[in-house]
């Protein structure tokens, strides 16, 4: 069975696209079978793989309404291993039909069910906002990963957070995991930023410290992630080790 991770945070420009490309190519990197799904209607990770959103005809709103159409159909390839579900600005129309289905936070877990055993690792990049898409992605992972910059108020943020992911668990989704959070957009430079890590660090499971850099945004106008673009950047180097991280959990996971 696949792995589905949510990379959740109400908050926007928190790296939660970034990051979930970046992670996703790590995995692939290393020969995992890995499924990308843009949840977010600004489309920023279809855009961000190097694929126009509205040239593709089946995408994530295809998966969710309910024309039923089977979800391979909604599949695009990336490159060998990485394959995506892609975005429109259509998915924010939904998003209010949604709200009035019976059942409406399992849509998503519904529709991914005859794909779950095709892929190791499904990554799921959420919008910015508490909406019934985030609830969707958090009602069918196993696990979530919490991006946060390092700052006051988005650490003040991941409690909000937190409440959803208890709640969510208690009432819907008992396997979901809190993974981590991984520390973004982090300037070295900052005591604040040094103070608000440490604050952090004595909270949560700190999967990752990714530094502020330039090179983060290079990549995004060929369609390549940092960890292609640039393999020994710091920021890569971060991202290839948390991915090296969900291998060793997951199979630890497997094997007991
Ligand atoms: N390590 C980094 N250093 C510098 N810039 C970064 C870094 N990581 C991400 N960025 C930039 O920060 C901005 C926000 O990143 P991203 O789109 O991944 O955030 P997001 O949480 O998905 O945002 P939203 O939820 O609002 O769509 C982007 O311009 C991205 O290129």
């Amino acid at each position: 069975m696949s792995t589905i991770i949510a990379l959740a945070n109400q908050k926007g420009g928190v790296a939660k696209t970034t990051s979930t490309h970046n992670i996703g190519v790590g995995l692939a990197e290393q020969g995992k079978k890995v499924l990308l799904i843009d949840l977010d209607s600004q489309a920023s990770l279809t855009i961000s793989v190097g694929i126009e959103p509205l040239d593709i005809e089946k995408n994530i709103v295809n998966v969710l309404d309910k024309t039923k159409c089977e979800v391979s159909e909604c599949i695009q390839k990336i490159r060998e291993n990485l394959h995506i579900i892609t975005s429109t600005i259509d998915l924010a129309s939904l998003e209010m039909e949604m709200l009035s289905r019976a059942s409406r936070e399992k849509i998503l877990d519904r529709a991914l069910e005859p794909i779950k055993g095709e892929y190791d690792f499904i990554l799921v990049d959420c919008p910015p906002q508490l909406s019934i898409l985030t609830i969707n992605a958090l009602s069918c992972a196993d696990g979530v990963i919490i991006p946060t910059k390092t700052d006051y108020l988005s650490y003040r943020g991941i409690e909000l957070l937190m409440d959803t992911i208890s709640e969510i668990r208690e009432l819907i989704n008992p396997r979901l995991e809190v993974l981590g959070t991984i520390a973004t957009l982090y300037n070295m430079r900052s005591n604040d930023d040094k103070d608000i890590l440490n604050g952090l660090k004595s909270k949560y499971n700190v999967m990752g410290v990714v530094k502020m850099l330039v090179s983060a945004k290079k990549g995004i106008y060929d369609g390549l992630s940092v960890v292609e673009k640039e393999p020994n950047n710091d920021i890569s180097i971060e991202y290839i080790k948390i991915a090296d991280m969900l291998i060793k959990e997951n199979y630890e996971r497997e094997v007991s």
